[in-house]
């Protein structure tokens, strides 16, 4: 979960959502006209305990279920049309979707699997301690004081004394240092008095039989399991991982994701100028893919041609195919024609939720190429497009990567959130004192609120009062974190 707030956001703090909402929940209001018969979705719809009440879902072990009637492609659904499908419910397809596949693994050298996922659980290739141990600068005993001092010299890490110390004898040791064979006991420097010219040593206070000895196997014996799969690889880890034999690791292979921007409309430098406005989403989804656990192979800008986009889809490799705009049914929304034309199979064909309700996400080839190949189709309006992204590409990733559904973290309401009467709101929002701050600028078209968020409330349809405790959607990015942040996996 993210903690502690992002920085003095305080020109968007303070106020609920409803104001930043005038523009964005009433304009998502009057521009969607359509029916929904009560508590149903029809097509491809999964039922609310998991089992589908029609069309093809890819079920856990990849099996997939041939009724195929409502919501495929042949007769497609459209925003203002068709019937939406909870916003739970499409969470919870798009992880049964990534996890309708294995994953598939590799090894790599330590120092390059930082971040990534083990593949299996993490067993201890050796004891450790691999020896006995000792835990501090001094003396090897052996039997009870005083003892006469040995001429072999000092015991020093990373010797491996073989002489056995004899009774009443002692050997000077360092800390983590082997014990030498019969030492009883390790005598701290600071606790010992010598008499050189006796070559005697003698104990401020009485020993114990192993004191400041680490026995062998204390932390862990050969065969242990440390850690368990999908844990991610942390500086710790991979400290860990070293300390118990590991030259390599086997780490889960992350899903390719291409991401493919529509809009005619979209410049990528500059001021917006006649009718031209700047690509917000090219920059953001690559990198936000990659902290969702994909190796984000290319962000290409298609503008609105239907050909290009067949194109795309049809010959790319990905397993995740990404696109943001053209979900509508204006006359340049291509992406449900090209899905229709390339054959993909809809999953989920517009969400009740608010922003991104057109958001949907299609399989590709899933029979004939054996592997996963899925479409997650985001609105074009920013905000939405991240509402499609935490609903469907971050659950369908998390499948894909052979992680279960991600713990809700909730949190209490400062604010009240007024609601959508059918629909979930995501708004933007952000942690003060263990409560959950609702941010002005949560309007599909904006990313202001979301700029200064730790993450998007889920608010339930009638919407939430001040103290009511609700599932916040964190950001997977910790101060500074460039890459995949590892509490995202956890
Ligand atoms: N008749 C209807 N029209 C619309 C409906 C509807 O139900 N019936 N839904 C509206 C909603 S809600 C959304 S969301 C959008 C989704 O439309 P598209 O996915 O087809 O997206 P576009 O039309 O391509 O773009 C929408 C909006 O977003 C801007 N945009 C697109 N891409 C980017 C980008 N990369 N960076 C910044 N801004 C972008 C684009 O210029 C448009 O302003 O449909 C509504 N219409
Ligand atoms: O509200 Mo749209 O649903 O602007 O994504």
């Amino acid at each position: 979960m993210a903690t502690g707030g992002r920085a003095d956001a305080h020109d968007t703090v303070g106020d609920t959502a409803s104001e930043g909402d005038a523009d964005g929940f009433a304009e998502a209001l009057a521009l969607v006209g359509r029916e929904r018969p009560s508590g149903t979705a029809g097509g491809s719809v999964p039922a609310r305990d998991g089992a589908r009440t029609g069309g093809n879902t890819p079920s856990r072990d990849g099996a997939r279920t041939q009724d195929g009637s409502p919501g495929r492609m042949g007769q497609p659904t459209s925003p203002g049309k068709g019937h939406l499908l909870p916003w739970p419910d499409a969470r919870a397809l798009a992880v049964r979707a990534g996890r309708a596949h294995e994953p598939l693994s590799r090894s790599v050298p330590l120092e390059h699997s930082l971040g990534q996922l083990l593949a299996g659980p993490l067993v201890a290739l050796c004891d450790l301690p691999p020896f006995d141990t000792s835990a501090m600068d001094g003396w090897a005993v052996a039997g009870p004081g005083p003892w006469t001092i040995s001429s072999a010299g000092s015991v020093l890490a990373g010797h491996a004394p073989s002489v056995p110390l004899k009774d009443g004898s002692a050997v000077r040791i360092a800390t983590g240092a082997r014990i030498p064979p019969e030492a009883t006991a390790v005598l701290r420097s600071e606790q010992a008095r010598t008499d050189p010219d006796h070559r005697l040593l003698f104990a401020h206070r009485p020993t114990n039989p192993g004191q400041d000895i680490r026995p062998q196997g204390q932390e862990c014996r050969s065969g242990d399991r440390l850690l368990p799969a999908s844990s991610v690889i942390t500086p710790a880890v991979l400290g860990m991982a070293a300390a118990a034999g590991y030259d390599e690791l086997s780490i889960v292979v992350r899903p390719r994701a291409e991401v493919l921007i529509l809009g005619d409309e979209l410049l990528t430098k500059g001021l917006p100028h006649d009718g031209l406005i700047r690509d917000a989403l090219g920059p953001l989804m690559g990198p936000w893919l990659t902290a969702l656990g994909a190796d984000v192979t290319a962000t290409r800008l298609l503008g609105d041609d239907a050909d290009a986009l067949h194109q795309a889809i049809t010959t790319s490799d990905a397993d995740l195919l990404l696109t943001t705009g053209g979900t509508a049914a204006g006359p340049v929304d291509h992406v449900h024609s090209v899905l229709r034309k390339a054959g993909a199979e809809l999953l989920v064909d517009s969400v009740a939720v608010r922003p991104g309700h057109p958001m949907l996400l299609a399989a590709l080839d899933i029979q004939g190429s054996g592997g996963a190949r899925y479409v997650v189709g985001l609105p074009g309006n920013p905000l939405a497009a991240v509402s499609g992204l935490l609903t469907l590409a971050l659950p369908l990733l998390r499948g894909l990567n052979g992680l279960s559904p991600q713990e809700p973290y909730r949190a209490p309401l400062r604010d009240a959130v007024p609601g959508h009467p059918d629909d979930t709101r995501l708004v933007p929002a952000i942690h003060r004192e263990g409560r959950l701050v609702p941010l002005r600028f949560g309007g599909p078209a904006m990313l202001r609120g979301i700029a200064a968020a730790d993450g998007l409330v889920v608010v339930e349809p009638g919407g939430a009062r001040p103290g009511d405790v609700v599932e916040l959607l964190d950001l997977p990015w910790a101060f500074g974190a460039q890459t995949a942040s590892p509490r995202r996996f956890t």
